[in-house]
């Protein structure tokens, strides 16, 4: 039998089959973070895909149309399924493709499955319509949709042997989670109102004037918007420095993986806070060739823009 570089046997046939579906699910969904996977090795590419399906399923079924009972049976469905995962139920003939590539991931690394269950608690948040009074409410949420995520991806990354601080990485990788979801939730807060979903914290809106939420292309009438969104990239940008601590104990590819996400993310940031008011106005995003350029920057280690101060505003 071959074996990969780890010494782990090759996936079988039907579980490459069961990868492939979940590379396509990424590479098809995954706008911003297909780009920094793609960096990986192949066994942390194959897995973060499987997580990546995993988690949008999870996902899709909070934001898809079924009524919200339904919602939290499939959610619960859901959760069943990784149980069966992590008890090493899933045959590699199974039929469903992401809890076989899953499964098989699991068994490669030591990813910490129980964050899978805090996405679907924290999906189950959003389907109950939870607001949030203070930043620490809030943050309960993003760990749980996002923190997750970042402490599963760091079981796949690993850390280097020797690593000074290693024993912290599980709660830098949560805050880069924390930071993604929070620049998420500014891009997005247009497209949530639309659904009828606040997330930034109430006491931040009453403070800002903005109570009243965002159901138009303008700011409410005698707010201040862009002190709002300001004063969240602010509190994003803080977390990212607090993240970042996390990449010199990573390995170079997956250093460059996450260098990749969070620096597209960063970038979102940066043009949010130099136009605020363009997040009512539609989704901000990047194009294609400057992810791209900030994933080459990642893989080159360039990319060390948190290792000093920038003055609010610059662009990169
Ligand atoms: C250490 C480490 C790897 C940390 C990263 C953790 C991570 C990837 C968190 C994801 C949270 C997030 C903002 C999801 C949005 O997905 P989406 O599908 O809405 O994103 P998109 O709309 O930007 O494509």
């Amino acid at each position: 039998m071959s074996r990969t570089v780890e010494g782990q046997p090759q996936p079988s046939a039907p579980v490459q089959a069961a990868y492939s579906y979940c590379e396509a699910v990424t590479g098809g969904q995954a706008r911003n973070f297909a780009y920094g996977i793609r960096l990986l090795p192949t066994e942390k590419r194959q897995a973060m895909s499987a997580l990546y399906a995993f988690s949008r399923r999870v996902d899709d079924i909070g934001d898809g149309p079924l009524p919200p009972g339904e919602k939290k049976d499939r959610l619960e469905a859901t959760r069943t399924l990784l149980g069966r995962i992590r008890a090493g139920e899933i045959e590699e003939d199974d039929t469903d493709p992401v809890a076989v590539a899953l499964a098989d991931s699991a068994r490669r690394f030591p990813i910490p499955l129980d964050g899978l269950d805090e996405l679907i608690d924290g999906v189950l948040m959003d389907v109950r319509g939870e607001t949030y009074e203070t930043w620490d409410d809030l943050k309960v949420y993003c760990r749980c949709v996002a923190g997750a995520i970042g402490r599963l991806s760091l079981g796949v990354f690993g850390t280097q042997p020797g690593a000074p601080g290693a024993d912290r990485a599980p709660e830098y990788a949560d805050t880069l989670g924390l930071a993604l979801q929070l620049t998420n939730i500014l891009r997005d807060v247009r497209e949530d109102a639309g659904n009828g979903r606040t997330y930034l914290p109430a006491d931040d809106l009453a403070k800002f004037g903005c109570s009243d939420g965002f159901g138009s292309a303008t700011p409410p009438a005698g707010s201040d918007f862009a002190g709002l969104v300001h004063f969240e990239v602010r509190r994003a940008r803080a977390l990212f420095a607090e993240g970042y601590r996390l990449l010199p104990m990573l390995d170079r590819r997956s250093g460059a993986c996450v260098a990749a996400m969070a620096g597209i993310y960063r970038r979102l940031l940066d043009r949010i806070e130099r136009d605020p008011e363009a997040v009512l106005r539609g989704r901000v995003s990047l194009p294609g060739h400057e992810k791209a350029y900030v994933a080459v920057r990642g893989l080159s280690g360039l990319d060390t823009r948190h290792l000093s101060r920038r003055a609010p505003g610059r662009s990169a």
